[in-house]
């Protein structure tokens, strides 16, 4: 991959930065803003040299239009804060706004678009729609650097096509992180286990098939855990369900059992009648109440997945056990983030909320092997896959 320094001098250069700005939000207030701080090694080396600097990234996933509680200016306010610097705010993507906020930067100075979600053709499957949006981005700048991580995973408009349309680098985000997992990708010591959690399910179901062919050993706690009980023949309440991915999971745990992978389920749930809710249990997971959800591993679970952590040589973590924002329902994310601490294996936390779900509970980001800022992105790497974000950078 290029990298900055192969772009030249970049002195009065308009260059757009595709960002990975996805944070945890309470409200407008930011809970973890380790994203920001991971994109701004790139975004100084390039106001340093005298760039003008136009960054691009997403916030949560609108549905393609704007929508006040997706807007990045909390993220803009955050930026300048940790930049030292004023960062500018345009109203729009690629509109007037936009236009003239590029036009308006000096050499040195930063602006941010708003959310790049706001326009359906950042995320669209069609070829020619995300390219009119790559087209309009790249009118903005004279050369594209890739550091959104988290996103490279992501066929879309400002990560895949504008790439192809201006002159581009990786930046020093994405150099960083493909350089640390790549080791744990071609050669990880073993026994190798991997933890998955989390809520994005659909999307992390997809690379199971994938990881049993790598992995010796894969733990399932967090939103999906429910998708596997069910697919085991177990009442899940009202947790969070794949329902149409049921049969693809059973295939899993056949294609588990025939290469002599072991998949570790959650014994124990936490439940509870809705979610935030005080009147929660601890359930076993083939008595899990009609009308409760599941919203964390109960601890004898917690204790089964730290064993495994253990004894393992390199571990690869992606999604939290539990709704762990709220302390009640935390333990088993703890539990877990513990283990990988007192391991002797290479610990490789991946995501935006495992990442910041080990800081806020209060963790030592020393203690991991490696925290990636990417969960899909970090875990499709593992996987062995090529991804869109990286290989258009290849070229
Ligand atoms: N049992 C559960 N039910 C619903 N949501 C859950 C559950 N367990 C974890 N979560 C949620 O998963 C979210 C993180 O998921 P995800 O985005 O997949 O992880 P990451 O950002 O680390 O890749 C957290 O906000 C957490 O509250
Ligand atoms: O938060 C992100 O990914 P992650 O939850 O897999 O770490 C990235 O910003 C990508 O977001 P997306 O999964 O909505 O494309």
């Amino acid at each position: 991959m290029k990298t900055i320094e192969d772009l030249g001098d970049l002195r009065g250069k308009r260059v757009l930065v595709r960002s990975d700005f996805n944070v945890p939000l309470d409200g407008t207030t930011i809970t973890d803003d380790g994203r920001i701080r991971a994109a701004l090694p790139t975004l100084e080396a390039l106001l340093d040299q005298g760039a003008r600097v136009v960054v691009t990234a997403h916030l949560g996933r609108p549905k393609g239009a704007p929508e006040a509680k997706y807007s990045l200016a909390p993220v803009a306010a955050r930026l300048g804060e940790l930049l030292g610097r004023e960062v500018a705010l345009a109203d729009d993507l690629v509109g007037d706004s936009a236009k003239a906020t590029v036009a308006a930067l000096q050499d040195g100075q930063v602006a941010l678009l708003e959310n790049v979600r706001f326009d359906a053709r950042e995320t669209s499957k069609d070829d020619a729609e995300r390219g009119a949006l790559a087209d309009e981005l790249a009118a903005l700048a004279d050369a594209f650097v890739s550091d959104g991580f988290g996103v490279v995973h992501r066929k879309q408009a400002s990560v895949y096509d504008v790439a192809q349309r201006l002159p581009h680098a990786a930046g020093t985000l994405v150099l960083a992180e493909v350089e640390a997992l790549r080791k744990a990708v071609e050669d990880p010591e073993r026994p190798y286990v991997v933890v998955l959690g989390g809520a994005k399910v659909s999307d992390k179901l997809g690379v199971i098939g994938n990881l049993l062919t790598k992995a010796d050993k894969l733990l399932i706690g967090g939103g999906m855990m429910f998708t596997f009980l069910k697919a085991q023949g177990h009442e899940v309440g009202s947790s969070l369900l794949e329902e149409d991915q049921v049969e693809t999971v059973k295939g899993y745990l056949a294609q588990a059992q025939e290469s002599g992978v072991e998949i570790v389920l959650p014994v124990d749930t936490l439940v509870a009648p809705e979610f935030g809710s005080d009147d929660f249990e601890v359930v076993a997971v083939d008595a899990i109440p009609a009308g409760t959800m599941g919203l964390d591993i109960g601890p004898r679970s917690a204790a089964l997945f730290a064993e495994a952590i253990l004894g393992a040589r390199t571990i690869a973590w992606n999604g939290p056990m539990g709704v762990f924002e709220r302390p009640a329902y935390a333990e088993g994310t703890k539990a877990v983030a513990q283990a990988l601490v007192d391991t002797e294996g290479f610990s490789i936390v991946g995501g935006g909320d495992s990442a910041a779900a080990v800081r806020l509970l209060g963790f030592d980001e020393a203690g991991f092997g490696h925290i990636s800022t990417g969960g899909g992105a970090s875990l499709e790497l593992l996987e062995g896959k090529t991804l869109p974000g990286i290989a258009v950078l290849e070229d």
